[in-house]
């Protein structure tokens, strides 16, 4: 399988479903491999951790005490969410405010796991990424963390992203921009992580599901062995 099969003219599986679910922990590449698997097979792209902190920046803007199971359920049916679904247009929004670039700050990503863990609430969005999903005919590149398993686990391609701790680290520490502290790296990588797990199992690849790491590999590369992957299962080569 080589990258001349995902060129600038080829639409793969043309208006058949193809889900690639790409799962992972933080760090992993998933958004931005995602994003480049979805412009390459011309398909939909959809963030789910964007929607776990659009509504996490919610409930902190309204005041909602996040350990509040009930209050964090009723928030999540009540968000006025607006999400690109296009790998080219980054945008994320409640209720006209665009809080894009405010959801990926440390003080989302250190509160997060509180809003991700609560069961009432990640029904709903599951919900509504189901419906997302059908919405764009089943054509979409969608990453998280349960994609795999819970959400579609009926994709036509399932990958789990893995990377390393440092490496994981590394990358999120270039992302900030060198603004953290190695002990507030891995509060947002690892420790949120550790508390991820407890509600989903984003560590070890479920039956079917192909794992892919990335340590050892650039961006580049990593996209190329998700389109070889994509390939092997969608023509079997
Ligand atoms: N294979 C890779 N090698 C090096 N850097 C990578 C690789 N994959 C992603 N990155 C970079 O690492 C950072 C974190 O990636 P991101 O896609 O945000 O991860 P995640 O969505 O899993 O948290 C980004 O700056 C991204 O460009
Ligand atoms: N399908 C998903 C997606 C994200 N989450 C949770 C787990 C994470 O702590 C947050 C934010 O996810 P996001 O993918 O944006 O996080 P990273 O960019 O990988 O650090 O949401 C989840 O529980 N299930």
């Amino acid at each position: 399988m080589t990258r001349d099969l995902f060129g600038p003219e080829t639409v793969v599986r043309p208006g058949k479903p193809l889900v690639v679910a790409i799962d992972g922990p933080s760090g992993s590449g998933k958004s931005s491999v995602s994003k480049e698997v979805a412009r390459r097979l011309k398909l939909a792209y959809l963030d789910t951790g964007a929607m776990y902190r659009a509504l996490t920046w919610h409930c902190l803007k309204t005041g909602l005490d996040l350990q509040d199971g009930a209050a964090v359920e009723q928030a999540s049916k009540e968000l006025a969410l607006e999400l690109s679904t296009s790998a080219n247009v980054e945008y994320v929004g409640v209720a006209g405010v665009d809080i894009t670039e405010e959801i990926r700050e440390p003080r989302i990503s250190s509160a997060v796991s509180a809003v991700a863990t609560t069961l009432g609430a990640r029904n709903e969005l599951i919900r509504r990424q189901r419906q997302i999903i059908d919405q764009h005919h089943r054509r979409m590149v969608v990453e998280g963390r349960d994609i795999t398993t819970v959400v579609v686990p009926n994709a036509e391609v399932r990958v789990l992203l893995t990377a390393s701790e440092e490496a994981r680290m590394r990358r999120r520490g270039l992302q900030l921009g060198g603004t953290q502290t190695k002990e507030q790296l891995a509060a947002q990588v690892i420790h949120r992580d550790a508390k991820d797990s407890t509600v989903v199992n984003f560590t070890q690849a479920a039956d079917g599901v192909i794992t892919l790491d990335s340590s050892d590999l650039d961006f580049d590369e990593t996209v190329e062995t998700a389109l070889s992957i994509v390939g092997k299962v969608i023509y079997g080569d």
